[in-house]
């Protein structure tokens, strides 16, 4: 899995990348620059469009100035808005992309700068050598810039925002965010989705290696990671090896919660799942799951399922002495949601009691009623750590970029999944998922991991014909899918 470095361990990977691959530190921008317009190109924004790129004096201005040519290139009109004093302050490689810019190009100095008002605006002011306060000078150009009625691209970070830590001032309000290697980590933060817009990260061929000895707990969950996570079946399977599971959850007005859960770890491979809820629901299941088989009263032989998911719709009057009954009798790792996590910060002597390496997978609300309130994400990721390493717990905190927690320390970022996904039931179908991979066996971390991702690869499958008509059944039509682009048999 990608490393996610601070700003300031940038230049450290950035000199390593160069001694190991014997690349110049301008080949690594013209890189950079053209992995940018390939993106900008696949968007099919209009070629009629002028594109104007604010260039700072760092390589972040570096590299707009290189995107410039590159664009001019493919015939764009381009416009350079110069953020600098003089050629004098640019950075080394700064200079040699301005040297090279063709006389086609039109430079304006910033005070002269006027707007093409349908056009884009690339925004290569300030990237990650952003040191301290934004100087009164900066703010100003940041105020300009947000003038903009167009399409803003970010390159590498929206200018002024810091890349590791909460904003305090200005920055940019970009409609796309175009990071190089990794997302830095203050591009995660939901306190900066004004700023950030969309994310994306393109690959830059940083060499391995360079990451080596640059010390992070933070990593960036990506496609390729997935496939080596998941077990194999071979042909001699049978459906005890899928996972025979049970789901605990329902009530009331609730039952669609469990059946949801239920259809979605059939669909993402289950053997045999069982859904217990109370006596007077039961034909509700059997009716909407007739895979699914019910129970109801006590729990009947816990240990005769692999894996347990429990919380969906569940409610949590007089939940509290069958949840601890069966935290005493079964002891593999289970995965905890919604009412679950309720009952468990409303009782906090069941904690203890939880099978160590369980996934809980709360929101932000159920995070703040477990685990307590935070002032600011990045805070509340040092909790999720805490919390994960002191009770040996995956943590699940989910969200835009949902950041699974895991015992050793570790904080693994999740790069699939979209705003449509924010709609009723998206959640249960996390845990069906969750608990479907337990159950076939996956190491704890490997399930959370890949139900993860796996789920946000689904919404994302499923919105690109319902966008916000999706809901979350959507999501487990698009389950199967997922194993397809991803070569899963
Ligand atoms: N491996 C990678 O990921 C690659 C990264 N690459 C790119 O390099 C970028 C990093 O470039 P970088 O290190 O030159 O810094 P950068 O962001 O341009 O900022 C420096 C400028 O900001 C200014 N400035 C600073 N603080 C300020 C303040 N408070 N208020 C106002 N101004 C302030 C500072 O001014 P100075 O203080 O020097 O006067 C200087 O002009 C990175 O984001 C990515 O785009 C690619 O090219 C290749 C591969
Ligand atoms: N803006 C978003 N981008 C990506 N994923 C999202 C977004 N909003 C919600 N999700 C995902 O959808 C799920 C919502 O879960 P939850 O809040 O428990 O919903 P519910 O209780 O309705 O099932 C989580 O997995 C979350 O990561
Ligand atoms: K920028």
């Amino acid at each position: 899995m990608q490393k996610i470095l601070s700003g300031v361990q940038v230049k450290e990977l950035d000199s390593q990348h160069l001694k190991l691959s014997g690349q110049s530190s301008h080949e690594l921008m013209e890189t950079a620059s053209k992995a940018f317009v390939k993106w900008f190109l696949d968007q099919g924004f209009s070629s009629d469009l002028p594109i104007q790129i604010a260039c700072g004096a760092g390589n972040n201005g570096g590299d707009g100035l290189a995107i410039g040519r590159l664009l001019s290139a493919l015939s764009y009109e381009v416009i350079i808005f110069k953020c600098f004093d003089s050629k004098d302050s640019l950075s080394e490689d700064a200079l040699l992309n301005f040297n090279k810019l063709p006389e086609s190009i039109q430079i304006v100095d910033f005070e002269n700068l006027r707007f093409v008002e349908k056009g884009i605006l690339i925004d290569a002011f300030l990237g990650v050598g952003l040191k301290g306060e934004l100087r009164p000078d900066a703010i100003k150009i940041i105020q300009k810039l947000n003038d903009y009625q167009g399409t803003v691209i970010s390159i590498d970070v929206p200018s002024g925002l810091p890349s590791d830590i909460v904003l305090k001032g200005e920055a940019v309000k970009a409609d796309f965010t175009v990071s190089f290697a990794f997302p830095k980590l203050s591009l995660i933060l939901p306190e900066h989705a004004e700023y950030v817009g969309e994310l994306v990260v393109l690959k830059i061929g940083l060499v391995e290696e360079a990451f080596m000895d640059l010390d992070s707990t933070f990593y960036y969950l990506e496609t390729l990671d997935v496939p080596p996570l998941h077990t194999v079946f071979n042909r001699f399977s049978y459906k005890g090896d899928m996972g025979k599971v049970l789901l605990v959850g329902g009530s009331p007005g609730k039952m669609g919660a469990l059946i949801l859960c239920a259809k979605s770890a059939l669909r993402t491979g289950s053997g045999l799942v069982t859904c217990h809820m109370e006596d007077s629901e039961r034909v509700i299941v059997q009716t909407a799951v007739p895979e699914a088989m019910a129970s109801w009263g006590l729990i009947p032989n816990p240990e005769f399922y692999d894996a347990v998911g429990i919380g969906p719709g569940w409610g949590t009057e007089n939940r509290a002495r069958l949840f601890r009954q069966f935290l005493q009798d079964f002891k593999k790792p289970i995965v905890i949601d919604a009412d679950g996590l309720n009952l468990l910060s409303r009782n906090p002597d069941l904690l203890p009691l939880v099978p160590k390496n369980s996934i809980l997978t709360p929101h932000i609300g159920e995070f703040t009623r477990l685990v307590g309130s935070a002032e600011n994400h990045l805070e509340r990721l040092k909790m999720a750590k805490g919390f994960a390493v002191e009770n040996e717990l995956i943590l699940v905190l989910k969200g835009a970029n949902t950041v699974i927690s895991l015992p050793d320390g570790r904080q693994v970022i999740n790069s699939s999944g979209n705003k449509y996904m924010a709609t009723g039931g998206s959640g249960d179908v996390l845990t069906g998922m969750l608990t479907s991979y337990l159950g076939m066996g996956y190491f704890p971390e490997n399930a959370a991991l890949c139900g993860v991702f796996h789920h946000g690869l689904a919404g994302e499958i499923a919105s690109k014909s319902k966008r916000r008509s999706m809901i979350a059944s959507d999501i487990i039509a698009a389950i199967p899918e997922t194993y397809i682009q991803l070569n899963i048999s």
